[in-house]
């Protein structure tokens, strides 16, 4: 018998797309492919080119190519879509949604044709539409099919919530339900610090402000970097998804999945907390919410379907 590394391709060599295959490369969760459009074959090579020069450097054992070429992806154990274009000062998310959506088919339609077999992971915004459709496009079963937003949103909380009570952001617990819009819920509920439910440790306005800094964390780093958006915390939670999958190690870690009824919704992707394993999304975990939270879980998925009604 012969065992073989896993390949992991990524499509978008953009910020996110670099970033994600260097940090999968460095917790040797297997060989990765970076691939973007042919007008950058070059630079795409040159950044891979240059990951696999840090390799014995920073101590990991993984091939990193370039391509723009679809072959190279070929047999891919799980491909992470990041291609398209990311938001600027000034707009929403849901902006991209038809430049994208185009991007989603094309790139799709390729992934399948050379991993028929691989789990896909989508980041590209609007991640819950983007989801959908590449999910829909690919024709896959659904729990292959993951998007990004949970583990982002839910770092983002917990990074507030450690740096407001100065504990360390190890111990700092939280979830966030929701589409990846400023709609999206926070459940303060269902955090913790240490084992403490963090409503005991931090005043209610305190806990306000850290909620709406959340949901515009997103764009608190578009503003701030004034020419794309976050790319160091996005890829370290795509990577996060990756582990889970290659390690099958069964995290519940809150990810965009197909609902079939839970939580009351239909025929739709949503952040859910979920359990990920070599599966995929092995289970969805279906949480007690009180009304004020079925409430702003019902207007997060308003702004969602509304994205769907645009893909029509
Ligand atoms: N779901 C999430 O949590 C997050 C999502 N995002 C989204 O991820 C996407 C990528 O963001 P960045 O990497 O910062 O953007 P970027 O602009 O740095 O990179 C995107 C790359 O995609 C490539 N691309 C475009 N069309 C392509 C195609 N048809 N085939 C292959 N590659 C193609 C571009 O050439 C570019 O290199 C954006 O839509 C952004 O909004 C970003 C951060 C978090
Ligand atoms: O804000 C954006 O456009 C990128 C993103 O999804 C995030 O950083 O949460």
């Amino acid at each position: 018998m012969s065992i073989k590394r896993r390949k992991i391709s990524v499509i978008g060599s953009g910020f996110t797309g670099a970033t994600t295959a260097l940090m999968v490369a460095q917790k040797e969760l297997g060989d990765v492919v970076l691939l973007d459009i042919p007008q950058l074959d070059g630079p795409t090579k040159g950044k891979a080119l240059d990951m696999l020069e840090a390799s014995p450097v920073l101590g990991f054992d993984a091939n990193i190519v370039g391509t723009s070429n679809y072959e190279d992806t070929t047999s891919s154990d799980v491909v992470v879509i990041t291609a398209g274009i990311a938001r600027k000062p000034g707009m929403s998310r849901d902006d991209l949604v038809n430049i994208n959506s185009e991007i989603m088919k094309a790139v799709t339609k390729e992934v399948v044709k050379y991993s028929p077999n691989c789990l896909i992971l989508v980041l590209t915004n609007p991640v819950d539409a983007m989801t959908y459709i590449v999910s829909k496009e690919s024709g896959f079963p659904k729990n292959r099919v993951i998007g990004q937003s949970g583990i982002l949103d839910t770092a983002r909380f917990r990074t507030f919530v450690a740096q407001e009570l100065n504990v360390s952001v190890e111990d700092v617990i939280g979830l966030v339900l929701g589409g990846h819009g400023d709609d999206m819920v926070p459940l303060v509920r269902y955090s913790y610090a240490g084992g403490i439910p963090i409503e005991n440790l931090l005043p209610k306005d305190r806990l306000d402000d850290i909620v709406e800094r959340t949901r515009k964390g997103g764009e608190e780093i578009v503003n701030l970097l004034g020419n794309g958006s976050a790319y160091f915390a996005p890829s370290a939670s795509i990577t996060q998804i990756v582990e889970a999958i290659i390690k099958d190690k069964k995290r519940i870690i809150p990810t965009i999945a197909y609902l079939q009824g839970e939580y009351g919704y239909q025929d739709l992707y949503l952040g859910v907390p979920t359990i990920i394993g070599g599966d995929g999304i092995e289970k969805i975990i279906e949480l007690e919410l009180t009304n004020d939270e079925k409430a702003a879980l019902k207007k997060s998925v308003q702004s969602v379907y509304s994205d769907k009604e645009f893909l029509k």
